[in-house]
């Protein structure tokens, strides 16, 4: 923070307010085709993804996979039924030295050595072409809003009170919590229960509705019964009454449709869905329009005042790291390129970090239904995998949602590694390519990825083995010498 310096007057091709997963994107496109960009950023470098998402969920998610690994280990002949000794100050060593590997990528060096003027500094527009930063004042022919969002705590009577976890302080925990209390079973809320669970603390989870309600329902099924196994208190449907602070912690009521149940907890983290930054920002000043979802972008990602783009989080649709890439993808055609590119979701592939992994791309079979009328469903399971047979992980499977013609439509896979088979599905979706050339490629055995291959040969069994090329056959063998 630079205090009481006289006002200073930028001027550059692009501004851009945030320094995540977004705004990093889009400034090193536009700076390394020769714009002069200036990025503003008032915390830390790499936005929610590095610092609070992604990388130190996936961190914890591995440090949990290891100590999950003592206790599977004896269906394998190896070792004993103990639970492994966790020191969870040094889990938590082990998550920030991840961060500290990847933050120089995202560095304010980094960016100033691509030329990018970075200013730690709070963004507020004064106008529809101009935005306040400190003591600068910036005017730029092109404005990127990249603020992300952050964690709503539900409006649950008594909730806010606590001051429960968010992603924000759940990975400074350097205790291990004996019993964490979720609130919300999306993905976040999932994912650290299984990693929380796995590293030796009882998890309850409470859900107003359904458990991932993005994905397929066997998907859900399956992972609702893998977290059940391992202990893991799920309630859905469920209602959260009266949390507060207890001698044990927390205690609250948790109400189904059926029951109530009284519960106590030592931690409670809350990961009930996201809400955009979009406030104390002078929107208005500047003519951006927004809603409860974020601000408002055309299929272009232009805001109601067209030289300002909104990228990422905040732009009110999907929230993945990949997706504000995209995004800056498509701002970087538009404004540097001037083309018309515009956002298409057809091949947007998600993955939900639980073990199986559940990764999806594309349309659910409801949604194919509601948009096509009648879809092909082929389902595989990994049963039928000789690699899933000696990793003894044969509980998955792949689900392809197909148009009558074979054309895919979207696909989820539930199984280890799923995510890394994902990405063949979303080069078929958005490449175009043909079924049959997955059904014919060659994949190596024996790999778990070889049920792709296996579910898009299923689609042709019955016409390869049907009653003409079996006429075919007959035909040539009596011609053949
Ligand atoms: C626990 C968790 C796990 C996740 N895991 C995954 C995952 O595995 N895979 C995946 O794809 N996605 C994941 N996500 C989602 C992913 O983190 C986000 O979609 C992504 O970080 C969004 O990037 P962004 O640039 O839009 O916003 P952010 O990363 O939030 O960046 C916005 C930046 O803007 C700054 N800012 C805000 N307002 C101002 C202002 N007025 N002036 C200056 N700066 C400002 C903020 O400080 C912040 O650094 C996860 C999220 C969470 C919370
Ligand atoms: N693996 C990944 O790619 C990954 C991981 C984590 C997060 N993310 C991103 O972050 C976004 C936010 O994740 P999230 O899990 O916070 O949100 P979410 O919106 O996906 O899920 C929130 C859940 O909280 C429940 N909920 C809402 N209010 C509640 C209440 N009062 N009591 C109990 N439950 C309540 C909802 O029913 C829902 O199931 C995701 O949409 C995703 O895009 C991605």
């Amino acid at each position: 923070m630079q205090a009481n310096l006289p006002p200073e007057s930028l001027s550059c091709d692009v501004c851009i307010i945030g320094g995540g997963s977004a705004g990093l994107s889009a400034a090193a496109g536009a700076a390394q085709l020769g714009a002069r960009v200036v990025l503003i950023e008032r915390g830390a470098m790499g936005g929610d993804c590095l610092n609070t998402g992604c990388v130190p969920s996936k961190s914890l998610i591995a440090a949990a996979h290891a100590a999950h690994v003592f206790t599977s280990a004896m269906a394998f002949g190896v070792g004993e039924a103990i639970a492994p000794k966790i020191d969870f100050e040094a889990v938590h060593r082990h998550i920030h030295q991840v961060i500290g590997a990847i933050a120089p990528h995202d560095s304010v060096e980094r960016f100033e050595g691509l030329g990018i003027k970075v200013i730690k500094e709070t963004a507020r527009f004064i106008s529809p072409a101009e935005l306040a930063a400190g003591h600068y004042r910036i005017t730029a022919r092109r404005f990127v809003i990249a603020t992300g969002s952050r964690a709503v705590v539900p409006p649950v009577p008594g909730l806010g009170e606590l001051g429960p976890l968010t992603n924000e302080s759940v990975f400074d925990l350097i205790e291990r919590p004996d019993h964490l209390l979720i609130v919300g079973g999306g993905p976040i809320g999932l994912e650290m229960a299984q990693a929380f669970r796995r590293l030796g603390s009882d998890v309850t989870m409470v859900d107003v509705a359904g458990i991932l309600p993005r994905d397929e329902p066997e998907a859900v099924e399956l992972i609702r019964g893998a977290l059940h196994d391992e202990g893991i208190v799920l309630y859905e449907h469920a209602k959260l009454i009266d949390p507060k602070k207890g001698e044990m912690g927390v205690s609250a009521t948790i109400e189904t449709a059926t029951d109530r149940y009284e519960i106590t907890a030592s931690h409670v983290l809350v990961a009930a869905g996201r809400k955009a930054n979009v406030e104390d920002m002078g929107l208005e000043l500047a003519g951006v329009k927004f809603g409860p979802k974020g601000i408002e972008v055309d299929g272009r990602l232009r805001t109601s005042n067209p030289r300002i783009f909104a990228l990422g989080d905040v732009a009110g649709g999907p929230q993945f790291t990949h997706i504000a890439g995209y995004h800056a993808g498509i701002f970087i055609r538009n404004a540097m390129f001037g083309l018309p590119a515009k956002v298409d979701y057809s091949a947007l592939p998600w993955v939900t970090y639980l073990d199986p992994e559940v990764a999806h791309v594309g349309l659910t079979e409801a949604e194919a239904r509601k948009a096509q009328g009648e879809v092909v469903v082929v389902v595989e399971h990994m049963e039928e995998n000789d690699r899933a047979q000696a990793e003894r992980r044969t509980e998955g499977f792949i689900k392809l949602i197909l148009t009558s013609k074979g054309k895919v439509l979207g696909v989820t896979i539930v199984a280890p590694h799923a995510g890394e088979m994902i990405s063949l599905w979303g080069l078929v979706i958005s490449g175009k390519v043909k079924l049959s050339a997955v059904a014919s490629m060659v994949a190596p055995y024996p790999t778990l990825a070889e049920i792709s291959k296996r579910a898009a040969s299923a689609y042709f069994k019955p016409k390869l083995f049907g009653r003409l090329p079996k006429a075919w056959v007959g035909l040539v063998q009596k011609i053949l010498p």
